[in-house]
């Protein structure tokens, strides 16, 4: 079975001593992971060395950025590189979260740069996707997000593709408590496993994790992980309450 992923995505939230506490909380809980699964907390910038301490040692517990330059290196002041980030040990990185796109413009095409620069880092970019709310009154959903795909991942081997985690976050159902039905979720994402087999083979395709991301919660978070091709979460709001988050990796699917 393909790896099931529980990804904890903290955003600008925390203080220092609030995100040592809470990994503290969540880590103190030896919960066990089966060997497809995976937890994986994306935490501010300032947090990475401490999150990655405190994760070291436990099997399939890993430590993300939740973004980085789509320049290699340079002088792009403020920016953080793919290499800076693998270099201490960062081996996932949030690509193309719809906050990045929406606040900070980045495009498909952008994006399909940061993807390359963490193929060529051994970095694993877990790529998000996901259609704004007129997009889905419109009933245009799967194009825009198949599009998303095409112009981000498209470019890429066989060898490369199977190194992505994908993460569909329809943006109507992020923040707002207002969460994909299980079916809506796994249309989309049964449609996106498609578009990927179709470009890049049946076997490929199925090795993908897909995670959904959308107000996902301890109470809707073993209905929507049942689906066949929903593969875990990608998770705000909950995941900065450790019995949420708890019951959301508990929730993954064995
Ligand atoms: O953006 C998200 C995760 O990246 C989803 O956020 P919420 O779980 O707060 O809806």
């Amino acid at each position: 079975m393909r790896k099931q992923i529980a990804a904890a995505n903290w955003k600008m939230n925390l203080s220092y001593q609030q995100a040592a506490g809470l990994l503290d909380e969540l880590l103190a809980q030896q919960i066990e992971l089966a060997p497809n699964q995976e937890v994986i907390f994306a935490v501010p910038f300032p947090y990475l060395a401490m999150a990655k301490e405190k994760v070291a040692g436990k099997t399939n517990y890993f430590v993300a950025a939740q973004n980085c330059s789509d320049k290699k290196s340079g002088a792009y002041t403020g920016e953080t590189s793919v290499e800076q980030l693998q270099s201490i040990g960062i081996g996932h990185i949030v690509i193309g979260h719809s906050e990045r796109r929406e606040y900070y413009n980045e495009s498909n095409a952008v994006l399909a740069t940061k993807v390359d620069l963490c193929l060529a880092a051994g970095v694993t970019p877990i790529f998000c996707c996901g259609e704004p709310l007129p997009i889905r009154e419109a009933e245009t959903q799967n194009a825009f997000v198949q599009q998303q795909l095409e112009e981000s991942l498209f470019h890429l081997t066989v060898e490369q593709v199977s190194k992505v985690v994908i993460a569909y976050e329809p943006i109507w159902a992020i923040g707002t408590g207002k969460t994909a039905s299980t079916q809506q979720a796994q249309d989309m994402q049964q449609h996106l496993r498609k578009v990927l087999a179709d470009k890049f083979g049946a076997d490929v395709a199925d090795g993908i994790s897909i995670l959904y991301g959308g107000s996902v919660k301890a109470a809707n978070a073993v209905e929507i992980f049942a689906s066949p091709d929903v593969d875990g979460g990608l998770v705000g709001g909950a995941s900065l309450q450790a019995a949420e988050f708890t019951a959301i990796i508990q929730a993954l699917k064995k």
